[in-house]
């Protein structure tokens, strides 16, 4: 049986993807649930995730609202299926070029995670846990239908961690359908409505 997050008509769709060493995997997931990945390190979480993506090539169908990943142009795609890495790339100079134009859209979410003056830091003066608040609120601003969460507190002490949690529960209110990878069963408690369990690249029965 594929995991299954969805409510109503599924967001995304995976149907047998492979990319070894994972797979074939197959999940459902809907507008507003959150399905954790869960699996010992080297599981191919990350795999799954990028797969999803369309940032590796890989076997299988992925479907968002029925339309086949293959037929739409891969940034298309990512606009709607966006993956977040634990530790992403920071390309330009400041932290500011790295997000829309439309403040509106970015401003409230780094005041929320504690880092409202960080527009117009260098990247360079990041540490990792201010690039990891910074690369999901850089996600959200664009407001993919799908969010694709690495280890999204992995960086993070408690305090932050939390700050964190608080925006993907507002994405998930918002409908945005959540896929996270996680370490931490107490996050995926706290966040999670589905779980899917990895294990050297293959899909195990949720405990
Ligand atoms: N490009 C690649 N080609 C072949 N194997 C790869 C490739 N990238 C990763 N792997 C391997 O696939 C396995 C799964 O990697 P992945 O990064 O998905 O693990 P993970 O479950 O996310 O682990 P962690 O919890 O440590 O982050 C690992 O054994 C890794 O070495």
């Amino acid at each position: 049986m594929p995991a299954d997050a969805s409510q109503s008509a599924p967001l995304l769709e995976a149907r047998d993807l492979s990319r070894p060493p994972l797979g074939p995997v197959s999940l459902t997931l809907g507008a507003g649930r959150c399905l954790a990945v869960t699996g010992p390190s080297g599981a191919g979480k990350s795999l799954l995730l990028r797969a999803l993506a369309d940032l590796d090539p890989a076997e299988g169908t992925v479907l968002f609202q029925g339309t086949e990943r293959r037929t739409l142009p891969a940034p298309e795609w990512r606009r709607r299926v966006c993956y977040v890495a634990a530790d992403s790339g920071w390309w330009a100079e400041t932290v500011a070029e790295h997000m829309p134009a439309d403040k509106a859209a970015w401003r409230p979410l780094m005041q929320a995670v504690g880092l409202s003056d960080a527009a117009d830091w260098p990247v360079s003066r990041l540490s990792s846990g201010e690039r990891q608040r910074l690369s999901v609120v850089r996600a959200l601003a664009r407001r993919p239908a799908v969010l694709l969460l690495d280890e999204p507190t992995a960086n993070l002490d408690a305090e932050a961690a939390a700050t964190v949690e608080a925006l993907i529960r507002h994405a998930l209110d918002d409908g945005t359908g959540i896929i996270l990878t996680s370490h931490d069963p107490a996050q995926v408690d706290r966040l999670a409505d589905h779980r899917l369990r990895l294990r050297a690249g293959h899909m195990e029965p949720a405990p």
